[in-house]
């Protein structure tokens, strides 16, 4: 049986139809591609919007019985303009009004937003003469709500077996009873990770619009170098703090299986772009990986006299979090303090509540909250045993005139996490990246 590739094509790579002329280029350049996983059309410069945001505001309008006709007329002229350029005989028209119907009817927030996929699925199809297979049809989620590995995966197996070339539309996919159930946003990398491991293929190729995961984020850091080679655990973690590239949920179903991914740019496919592995030895120890981050957490901190030698107290703490359904991101401690960092978004109106709680609970004798707190992962599998890693951080934000209100180094050696104000955040991520930028051997221990 011939090796079998998953290439899954995001938003940026299917912005227009020029991109689609490269994206069909790139599929047919090797046939081992087989199974092809679409995101909605993105956006063609930075003043455009994303198809995905447009059908969100319909729904949102359309829920509010309010008109969408405006906003929805947008996403018509997108799909018609890719349609006609491309010389395209389909009935897209049809199929567009259709949907506009069910939004105006009701349809959920997930259907809304899923057909933005499934519109360039069914166009990408008809392109590339391939077979058109809805992710309904493959995906599965269970009535909670929660991706269903084991069904999916019969699904997969009943159905793409029989088809040899195919285009399945990402970031959604259906409870038994057909109602749509669509991924968290840039879902559509978890579909291709799904699909990949599904068909045991070879290799799952995410293409994109950069040449690979780049060691900062391209926004905020000039030129940053790419990264050749990663494992799965680093571009978690990468992801996880920030880096859009890869939803950092895409990673386990190709981990398990094996299965590398490789970043490549729409549209200088000759770039070897990025692999991810489960192994590899690094090139050089006493160097890191990448760097990302993201904005808007609080920190809430504790301190107690004696907190060392009470039983309990961090349970406690941890249990004011749990039953006010909060997700904690950190929680570094000290002797008589101990801290927990929170995503803002997580945190809501909850705030006052927690504090309370907090008081009430655990009894400290203070209390503290910083909020507009970002945080940076430095992140490398080359930080382990080596020296010298910290101090160069540290040295180096310190010389930009940042001041560094948390840190946190993750038991796996693989992280540093490092708390500065909101606004310093670009100006940590810049010096951070300069003192590593032209890294020698630092050595190990
Ligand atoms: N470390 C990084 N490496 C590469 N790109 C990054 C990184 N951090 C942020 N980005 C941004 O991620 C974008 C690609 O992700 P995304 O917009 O989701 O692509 P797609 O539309 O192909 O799914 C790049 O254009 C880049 O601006
Ligand atoms: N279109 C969806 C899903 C997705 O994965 O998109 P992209 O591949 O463009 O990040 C979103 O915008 O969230």
């Amino acid at each position: 049986m011939k090796e079998i590739i998953v290439a899954k094509f995001g938003g940026s790579s299917l912005a227009d139809s020029t991109q689609f002329i490269k994206v069909k280029d790139i599929i047919k350049a090797d046939s081992r591609r087989r199974y092809i996983i679409p995101s909605a059309p993105g956006k063609r410069n930075s003043k455009d919007h994303k198809i995905t945001d447009l059908l969100y505001m319909c729904h949102q309008l359309a829920s509010h019985g309010l008109n969408f006709e405006e906003v929805y007329s947008i996403i018509e002229k997108r799909y018609k303009g890719i349609c006609d350029e491309l010389d395209l005989s389909l009935n897209i028209d049809e199929i567009l009004t259709e949907i506009k119907e069910k939004i105006k009817n009701g349809a959920s927030r997930d259907y809304s937003a899923s057909r933005g996929e499934y519109l360039n699925g069914i166009i990408l199809s008809n392109y590339l003469d391939f077979e058109f297979i809805d992710a309904a049809e493959l995906i599965v989620f269970d009535n909670k709500g929660y991706f269903a590995p084991e069904d999916t995966q019969k699904k997969i197996e009943l159905k793409l077996t029989k088809i040899s070339y195919g285009v399945i539309p990402g970031f959604y996919g259906a409870k038994e009873n057909g109602e749509i159930v669509s991924f968290s946003r840039g879902g559509s990398d978890i579909t291709g990770a799904i699909i990949a491991n599904g068909v045991k293929g070879k290799l799952y190729e995410n293409w994109t619009d950069v040449s690979g995961f780049l060691m900062a984020d391209p926004r905020i850091v000039k030129n940053p170098k790419p990264i050749e080679i990663i494992n799965y655990k680093e571009l978690r973690e990468l992801s996880y703090m920030g880096a859009p590239v890869l939803h950092e949920e895409a990673i386990f179903p190709v981990k398990n299986a094996g299965i590398p991914i490789n970043i490549k740019n729409t549209n200088i496919p000759e770039e070897p772009g990025t692999m991810i592995v489960n192994d590899y030895t690094p090139a050089s120890l006493g160097n890191i990986t990448g760097i990302s981050g993201k904005k808007d957490f609080t920190v809430i901190s504790i301190e107690k006299t004696l907190m060392n030698s009470e039983t309990g107290i961090l349970r406690k703490l941890i249990s004011v979090f749990e039953t006010n359904d909060i997700s904690i991101e950190h929680v570094p401690t000290g002797i008589d303090s101990i801290s927990v960092i929170v995503s803002n978004s997580e945190l809501n109106s909850k705030m006052d509540k927690v504090i309370e709680e907090i008081r009430i609970y655990c009894n400290p004798d203070s209390i503290s909250c910083y909020p507009n707190m970002a945080l940076i992962a430095v992140v490398g599998r080359g930080m382990i045993k080596a020296k010298g890693v910290s101090a160069k951080v540290f040295t180096a934000l310190g010389n930009s005139g940042v001041n560094v209100r948390m840190i946190s180094q993750g038991s796996s050696e693989l992280n540093i996490i490092i708390g500065v104000e909101n606004e310093d955040f670009d100006l940590a991520m810049r010096a951070i990246y300069e003192a590593f930028e032209n890294e020698d051997l630092i050595g190990v221990d």
